[in-house]
């Protein structure tokens, strides 16, 4: 027998449980759908997770920067301590998060969903109708074309070692490769970081990635660059990486080699052809409300919608909240995705908000760039918190912030400020005025602008 709903929700990760919970406050018939543990990436095995990790590591790097300061002796990390630590908070996640969406009344699945045809997806032997259906299956890490790719540790599993092996090789020279580098060279490992390109983090200000390299490479972290990896072999010592820089072939030698590539929209299960769900490698096509293009019926939220936001949480939550109004009462929301920050866990942390200095002269802005080291700054001497910069790029001709970007112990916090600027439209002359409490990283701001 077929169950009819209003909405089906595939994935139940931060975009999946945004639009589920609001249609259903809305008195829509809902039901989720999930094949793994309910939660989705972010708090069972991605952004919560690490963040448990980072802080102990930023921890490290404080005491170790204020030896000779005041502080006596180094911390060290104990790795089955905080992994322990780190399990209080994943593991509660999934009956949590199944009591929440009871007790919101939507209906729960388990399993893996696949589309029948236009409305209908297959879940085990049951087979359910949705008036509307919303894809929210997330990413998955980036099959990449190496030889003896199998041996590729991924990032979820990277969140589970019960040890942390004492070599550690990352592939990839993103978001995670330079947070779990962080986080494994303070845990007193020897740490490689491989990648293909000139720059590693590449949609950040280059300026600002200059810095963080420089400071990891101090802390001890190896970074080879133009490095495009082709082969890992293993035999029963270790793991070699091998890679082409330029026509020379060089490797690197390890005990763990962590994926850390680049991750694509989860796309392959779900039968898609059987519904007329248009996609690409890039995600499912939809258009400015979330839409499918090929299928009215079909929505599609977070990282596994072709659209132009970044895979991260708070934009897959905003998209959630998008098509549950679009649902709801059948309006024509679009998402906005002006002014998005974005911070890379590192010690010191590197963040962002809108515009790069290169993106904003593209688009003929006629900009004022205020790029200061702020390091002698008191916020950032008395912890000895170096390198700390900042880099803030102006419309001169409408006084509006087009691009923060930040580097420091405090940038994780600071850059909200400089979001809500650019996402409010609040103009500089403004945010100078605003008195801020004294002595804090934020009552720098006016002297940033
Ligand atoms: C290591 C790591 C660290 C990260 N750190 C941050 C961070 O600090 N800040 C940040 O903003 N973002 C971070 N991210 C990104 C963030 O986790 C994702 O952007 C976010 O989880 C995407 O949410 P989503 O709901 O689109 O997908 P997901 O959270 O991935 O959820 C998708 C769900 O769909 C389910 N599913 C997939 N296919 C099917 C199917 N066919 N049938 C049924 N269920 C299915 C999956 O099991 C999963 O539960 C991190 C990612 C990783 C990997
Ligand atoms: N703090 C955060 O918000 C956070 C943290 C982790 C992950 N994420 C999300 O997850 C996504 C995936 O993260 P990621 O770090 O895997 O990807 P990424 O896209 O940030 O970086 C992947 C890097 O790997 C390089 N690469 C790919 N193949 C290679 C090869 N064969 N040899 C050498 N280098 C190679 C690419 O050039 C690129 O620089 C991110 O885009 C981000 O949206 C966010």
């Amino acid at each position: 027998m077929t169950e009819k709903f209003d909405v089906i929700v595939i994935g139940t990760g931060p975009a999946g449980s945004s639009v589920a919970t609001s249609c259903a406050q809305e008195g829509l018939r809902t039901a989720v759908i999930d094949e793994r543990a309910y939660g989705g990436t972010c708090p069972l095995r991605g952004c919560n997770p690490k963040k448990v990790l980072a802080s102990a590591a930023t921890m490290i790097d404080e005491t170790e920067r204020m030896q000779g300061k005041g502080i006596a002796k180094p911390a060290k990390i104990n790795w089955q301590d905080l992994m322990e630590f780190k399990r209080s908070f994943t593991e509660p996640v999934p009956e949590a998060k199944e009591k929440s969406f009871e007790k919101a009344g939507i209906e729960t699945f388990h399993g893996q969903a696949q589309f029948l045809d236009e409305k209908t997806l297959k879940v085990k032997e049951k087979v359910l109708e949705g008036g509307k259906i919303v894809i929210a299956t997330g990413a998955r890490p980036a099959p990449l074309p190496v030889d003896g790719a199998d041996h590729l540790t991924y990032s979820e599993d990277f969140l589970e070692l019960d040890q942390l092996p004492k070599r550690v090789i990352f592939v990839g020279g993103g978001y995670i490769s330079f947070e779990f580098a962080h986080i494994a060279v303070r845990a007193g490992s020897d740490v490689h970081i491989v990648q293909r390109g000139e720059q590693p983090l590449k949609s950040f200000d280059s300026d600002m990635v200059d810095l963080l390299q420089k400071k990891s490479k101090e802390i001890g972290i190896s970074i080879h660059l133009n490095s495009s990896v082709n082969a890992i072999e293993k035999n029963d010592k270790e793991y070699i990486v091998k890679a082409s820089k330029g026509d020379e072939e060089v490797s690197f030698r390890g005990d763990l080699v962590v994926h850390g590539g680049g991750r694509v929209p989860q796309i392959n299960d779900l039968k898609l052809d059987q519904a007329g769900v248009n996609h690409s490698k890039t995600g499912i096509t939809v258009n400015t409300y979330l839409q499918s293009v090929s299928n009215e019926h079909v929505y599609a939220v977070g990282d596994v919608a072709d659209t132009n936001g970044s895979p991260l949480t708070p934009v897959g939550e905003m998209e959630g909240q998008i098509v549950s109004q679009n649902i709801v009462s059948d309006a024509k929301q679009e998402a906005n995705y002006n002014g998005i920050p974005s911070v890379v866990f590192s010690e010191p942390k590197l963040a962002k908000a809108g515009l790069t200095e290169k993106e904003a002269r593209e688009a003929n802005y006629d900009v004022k760039v205020n790029h200061q080291d702020i390091s002698d700054w008191f916020t950032y001497r008395h912890t000895n918190d170096a390198p700390a910069a900042v880099k803030i790029i102006i419309d001169k001709k409408t006084d509006l912030i087009l691009g923060a970007h930040l580097i420091g112990g405090k940038s994780d916090e600071l850059i909200n400020y400089f979001a809500m600027a650019i996402q409010m439209r609040i103009p500089v002359n403004q945010l100078k005025n605003v008195v801020y409490a004294f002595p804090t990283a934020v009552s720098d701001i006016p002297s940033m602008l």
